[in-house]
């Protein structure tokens, strides 16, 4: 059985005392890691603070991007061996909007994963379609694409220990959720990408997330699919209340 993983991904939010005030308000109360992984993915001017704050606790710290360099002329930009050397332990890479606003493609998005796992680092590699491929029935060829050359040149054991978020564009901080029953037929095909390109064994280990609108009023449903092995969770992250919320619903 493969274990939840409930992620609050931030985006560009909050300041230091309030990221700081949120891990006091939630560390003592986040399910143990056995039930659950619970990860906060913060802004980076947060991240060092945050993984001090959350240390001896079973809540993680993520960052919501990197750069696939180790070092160099990179002005602006946050390396791999900075966030291991702080602590961090997982890793946002390729979401939507970086995608969207910020150039990030599929063979960047690849370098990324492969550079997270040079360093130790979980990656959580987002995928997902925007309405208009939906519309034009062109959501499981795109996500095949993506998924693929996101995890190409990977080991099956890399697979295995990877979390890709299935994220339908058209569902991101709308208040649309995609129905569990889309979600999970996205997440199934995902599931059998992974089978096709790697083996059974790390289909069957490699966990998925939906994110998408993700709140407390349908997160059990939607962690009840077959396929769907957790959130990526935007606006229902930004309050501790909320999110514990959503951690207890993956630990269930
Ligand atoms: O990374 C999180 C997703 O973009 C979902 O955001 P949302 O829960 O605000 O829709």
């Amino acid at each position: 059985m493969r274990k939840k993983v409930i992620a609050g991904n931030w985006k560009m939010n909050k300041v230091l005392k309030e990221a700081e005030q949120f891990v006091a308000d939630t560390k003592d109360n986040i399910p143990s890691s056995d039930k659950v992984e619970s990860v906060v993915c913060a802004p980076y001017p947060f991240l060092a603070s945050l993984v001090d704050k959350a240390a001896g606790t079973d809540l993680k710290v993520a960052a919501q991007n990197m750069h696939y360099e180790d070092n160099g002329a990179f002005t602006g930009e946050v390396s791999p061996v900075m966030l291991k050397d702080l602590g961090v332990t997982y890793v946002v890479i390729g979401h939507s909007e970086r995608r969207e606003l910020f150039g990030e493609n599929d063979d960047t998005v690849n370098k990324k994963v492969h550079a997270a796992f040079n360093h130790q680092l979980t990656p959580i590699v987002c995928v997902g379609e925007t309405l208009e491929q939906r519309e034009n029935n062109e959501t499981m060829t795109l996500v095949e694409n993506q998924v693929k050359q996101a995890l190409a040149g990977l080991t099956d054991d890399q697979v295995k220990q990877t979390i890709v978020a299935y994220e339908p564009i058209w569902a991101i901080g709308t208040g649309k959720t995609a129905t569990s029953e889309q979600a999970n037929e996205v997440c199934t095909h995902i599931r059998n990408v992974v089978k096709e390109a790697f083996s059974a064994d790390a289909a069957e280990a490699v966990r998925i997330q939906y994110g998408g609108s993700v709140k407390p009023a349908n997160v059990d449903e939607l962690l009840a699919q077959s396929d769907i092995d957790g959130a990526l969770v935007g606006g229902a992250s930004l309050e501790a209340d909320s999110f514990l919320t959503l951690v207890e619903a993956g630990a269930k």
